[in-house]
Order: C-alpha cells, then structure tokens, then sequence
C-alpha cells in the first residue's frame, strides 16, 4: 500500500511529530509537497518548514482538510483542546493516527466522530530511526489503512501490532519511557566514573561504548541477559563487589516500581 495521492497532516510538530516526518521523508514513502504540518508554536513551524521543506499552517482544520491522514502528535493534556473542533468535521479521513500517551482510541473516535483511528506508541530513538514502536487499532480501521500504518511506524524504526489496546499503557511505561529511565542510569554511570578519578570526557567514552558495546553484543549473540553478565562475574571479583551493591540498593524493585509507576501514570492520563 502506497501513499501514492495521499497527504498526511500532523498536528502538532514538536519532537515526536518531526521523528515520524524526518523518517516518512527518509524512507520516500512521501514527498515534503505530501505533508502539512499543524503548530501553535512559529518556531516549531520555523524549525520544520526549513528543515523538511514541508507545508506548515497554524491552523489544524486547515491541515485536517488538505490531508486523507491525520497524525495527532500533541501532548496527552492538550487532547482536549485538539478534538473538538474536529468532531463532525474530519469523516473524510480515511485514517488517524494518535501517539499520544495515555489516551484511548474510544476518546479519538468520540472527539472525531470518526472510527477509523490507530493509536499508537513510539520512542525518541525514532529520531535516528532506531525506535520501536507498538500500535493498535479500531476493529473498523481497513486492511490498506493497517498497512499503512505499520509502514509510517516501520519508517521510524521496528513496530509491533497488538490486538489489545491494554498493551499500549504497558508500551508507553516499557519502550515510549524507557529511553529516560536508560539516559539516568548512563548519567549515573558517568559520575560514578568522575567521582574517581576520570576526566568527564573518558567517563563519557566509556560508558557510551560499554553500553552500545554491550547491546549490540546481546543482540549478536541472541544470548539471555543472565548469560552475558554471568561471563562477566568472576568467583570473587570486582564485577560481584559491584553487582551486589546494585542488588543491595534494590535496583530490580526500583526498576520495576519505575516502569508499574509509568505504566499507572498513562492510565490516569487515559482517564482526562
Ligand atoms: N517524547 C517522547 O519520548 C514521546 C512522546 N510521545 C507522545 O507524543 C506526543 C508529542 O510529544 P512530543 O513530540 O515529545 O511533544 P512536543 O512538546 O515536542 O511537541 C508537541 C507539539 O504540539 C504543539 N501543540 C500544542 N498545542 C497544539 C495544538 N492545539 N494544536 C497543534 N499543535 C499543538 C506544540 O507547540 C509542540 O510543538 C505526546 O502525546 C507524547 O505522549 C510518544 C512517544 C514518545
Ligand atoms: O513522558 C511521557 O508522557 C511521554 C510518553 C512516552 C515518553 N514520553
């Protein structure tokens, strides 16, 4: 399924809203003629237009009307300033996509009045099209819309369809937060390095590689996590002495408080 005719209208261009253009651009699944991008925000629009030579208004109707497409990449708190003015006004679209977190497919489809509605969850790696990204949909949404949407998600990085809409709170705490909770412990990491001894800039070399190093490593190798770090640990050596106080400090509830903490937080975000 192609996007051959077809224009797609995001509204709202920030991070997320320009990670998912940058990678419909990069892949050529689109032209910049084939996209219109909707923001409050002149520096945003700024920012886009000359980044991506795409279309750019402050007006989300405007955008709506143009498009067969429409993608919905603001802020979960500012849904309900988005949809009404959409309700009744946008049954010509023959799909919308939310990235929102937290907020239903059953609010999209009330606000729009219109059913034909995926929602789904990406992550900042998206940017550089490494994401991953999970999604579902209405059961009304059509078999070239389904693939459509796989294809705008695939043009960010992987994307897994799910056939229950309860994974995508789960998602948005795994993978849509997850980067965050990655970036605290390599800032953590770094200081730790600095607290000894090393420069920032070799705490920093380090640390960065250890950790792209090491996934790529896990991945080559397909290996269970456990494996991996069992080859590491020597009877009586310094990976122990350091994993025991990880252990120590409660680093596996933390993590898992952490993610349940998430995952509760795009629930009430679901709920208004
Ligand atoms: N940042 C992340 O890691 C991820 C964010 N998301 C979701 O993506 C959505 C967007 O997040 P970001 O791109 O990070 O936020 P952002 O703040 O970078 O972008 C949101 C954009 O929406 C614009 N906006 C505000 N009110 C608007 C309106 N009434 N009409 C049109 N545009 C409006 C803002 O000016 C801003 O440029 C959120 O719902 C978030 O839950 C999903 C996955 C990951
Ligand atoms: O923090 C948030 O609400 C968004 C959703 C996933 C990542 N950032």
């Amino acid at each position: 399924m192609s996007f051959e005719g077809k224009t797609i209208a995001f509204i709202g261009a920030g991070v997320m809203g320009s990670a998912i253009i940058g990678g419909l651009l990069k892949k050529k699944l689109v032209v910049p003629e084939q996209i219109i991008a909707s923001d409050p925000n002149e520096q945003a629009r700024q920012a886009i237009a000359s980044q991506y030579g795409i279309q750019v208004t402050d007006d989300n109707m405007e955008a709506a009307k143009q498009a067969q497409i429409m993608v919905l990449c603001v802020k979960p708190q500012f849904m309900g300033k988005v949809l009404p003015p959409f309700y009744g006004e946008v049954a010509h679209l023959e799909m919308v996509v939310s990235i929102a977190a937290g907020v239903t497919l059953k609010t999209i489809e009330e606000g729009l009045a219109n059913m034909n509605v995926v929602r789904a969850m990406p992550n900042t790696p998206a940017q550089i099209g490494e994401g991953i990204s999970v999604w579902t949909c209405a059961p009304e949404v059509g078999e070239d819309q389904r693939a459509q949407a796989q294809q705008i998600l695939e043009a960010m990085g992987q994307a897994i369809y799910v056939d229950d809409e309860k994974y995508l709170d789960m998602a948005t705490a795994l993978s849509g937060s997850g980067p965050a909770y990655l970036f605290l412990f390599i800032e953590a990491w770094i200081d730790a390095g600095v607290k000894m001894g090393f420069s920032r800039a070799i705490a920093e070399a380090l640390v960065k590689q250890t950790v792209s190093g090491s996934t790529a490593y896990l991945n080559h190798t397909g290996a269970h996590p456990t494996v991996l770090r069992n080859q590491v640990t020597s009877p009586g050596g310094t990976t122990a002495a350091g994993l025991y106080e990880l252990e120590r400090g409660g680093l596996r509830t933390a993590v898992a408080d952490a993610v349940w903490a998430a995952y509760k937080r795009s629930q009430e975000l679901g709920e208004g």
